[in-house]
């Protein structure tokens, strides 16, 4: 008889080096922070599980993990009821939003399923290598063999602003057309990927408009994206999706909160609209569909509260003839095999996944997961098939540790002060 009772939590926060990505907001740290959790039972199983890094979200996973030890690592559904308990300081959860908005609205049952989504992998993982069996099996098993991937194209920088210290690369710099069809093309010839998603928001509609243009160019018949963070009007959002009907699989989050989405839903012609932004807890859902504002839901596991809740979001999207898919911020090894391996167990999956997996050049694991035609492949050996490297693990928190806090809790506005100085958070409408 195994014993699957938990007997220590290990909760490592780390700094990942991050490219200088535009956004509506700013530019990504060079450093962002995530948090590893591992969960280790009587028997000696570890189980891992990555989650969002910032001091709330660590400071509420400290809190978590002391309650865990005694407990089984099934007991998933005991796990969430825990979380209810968790206190939560009142400044850090304000019912306004998260980072600038690019996670949604942000309240205190967001943070701590956000914070629960890294027990529950982490146990699943657990469960599944003590059982031999495949986290996918553990949610029902899986519909397929191999789960898709977007290209995440965004306007960048070739490097952090001078005199901000970070990890250099070779991608260069794009900011124009001609620069986004080139890391589209990059992206084809390492990973395979087959659809496209351009990062919007940063430059004015136009321009955009202009940089998708050429993405159906150079890729006639590709699925493409483009998604500005809720930056635009609804006039201009109409604007946009009239110019780019004809090529986009759906438009993202062109503007903020519910009413303006469903207006742009209403008028746009047919083109759907997708969301990370409107729709990111269990509350938000009926107001939205009833209005008709999204035709798919990027579901993130992290702030849905784990990859069980994550199937339930998709079955009640069925229910409603709303499409799922998944957003990602970015993140490491661990949680691109959580959502490979959920993904792999929704039906009816019919768009790409996003993931920032590509721009990371450093993880936790001793392999990095591969895409092979814009694909992962679902593992299939027992739990989430991915192994810590412990050094590396420990490289990335003495980084965590070295920093002043000033990378501690991603920013991507004071990132981009660094650069212009007299930068603040564009208000929205931006366009
Ligand atoms: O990483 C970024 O810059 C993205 O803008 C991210 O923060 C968003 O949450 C996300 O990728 C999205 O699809 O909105
Ligand atoms: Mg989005």
């Amino acid at each position: 008889m195994k014993d699957l009772t938990v007997t220590e939590v290990r909760l490592t926060p780390i700094l990942v080096a991050d490219p200088p990505l535009l956004n509506t907001q700013g530019v990504h740290q060079p450093y962002t922070p995530r948090l590893i959790v591992e969960v280790v039972t009587a028997d000696g199983v570890t189980g891992l599980g990555e989650t969002y890094g910032d001091t709330k979200y660590l400071e509420a996973a400290r809190s978590l993990a002391g309650r865990l030890p005694g407990r089984s690592i099934t007991d998933l559904n005991g796990l969430l009821t825990l979380a209810e308990d968790v206190p939560l300081d009142g400044h850090t959860v304000d019912g306004s939003v998260d980072v600038g908005g690019l996670r949604g609205v942000q309240t205190a049952d967001k943070l701590r399923l956000s914070v629960v989504s890294g027990f529950e992998v982490a146990c699943l993982d657990a469960l599944g290598k003590a059982l031999g069996l495949p986290v996918h099996a553990l949610l029902g098993g899986k519909l397929r063999d191999r789960v898709e991937y977007s290209a995440y194209l965004f306007y960048r920088w070739a490097g952090h602003p001078e005199g901000v210290a970070g990890e250099s690369d070779d991608w260069g710099a794009a900011l124009d057309p001609e620069g986004i069809v080139a890391q589209a093309r990059r992206f084809v010839r390492d990973h395979g990927f087959g659809s496209f998603k351009l990062k919007g928001g940063v430059f004015p509609p136009e321009e955009e408009i202009a940089a998708v243009r050429a993405l159906a160019d150079a890729f006639p018949g590709r699925p493409l994206r483009l998604d500005p963070n809720g930056a635009w009007s609804v006039e201009t959002s109409l604007k946009v999706a009239a110019e780019l009907r004809d090529v986009l699989e759906y438009l993202e989050d062109p503007t903020t909160g519910t009413s303006a989405m469903a207006e742009v839903a209403a008028r746009a012609g047919g083109l759907p609209l997708a969301t990370n932004m409107c729709v990111t807890t269990f509350p938000e859902i009926a107001g939205a569909f009833t209005a008709g504002a999204v035709q798919v839901v990027l579901s993130d596991h992290h702030y849905w509260g784990g990859l069980r809740n994550t199937r339930h979001l998709a079955e009640i999207c069925r229910t409603f003839g709303v499409g799922v898919s998944m957003h990602s911020n970015t993140h490491l090894g661990i949680s691109l095999a959580a959502m490979t391996h959920v993904a792999a167990t929704v039906p009816g999956l019919h768009h790409a996944c996003d993931t920032h997996y590509p721009w990371q050049t450093e993880d936790v694991l001793t392999e990095r997961p591969a895409f092979s035609g814009g694909c992962v492949t679902v593992p299939d050996g027992p739990g989430l098939g991915v192994t810590l490297d412990r050094d590396r693990l420990d490289a990335l928190h003495r980084r965590w540790l070295a920093d002043d806090g000033s990378l501690r809790d991603r920013d991507d506005a004071a990132a981009m002060r660094r650069a212009d100085p007299g930068w603040t958070t564009p208000p929205v409408p931006r366009w």
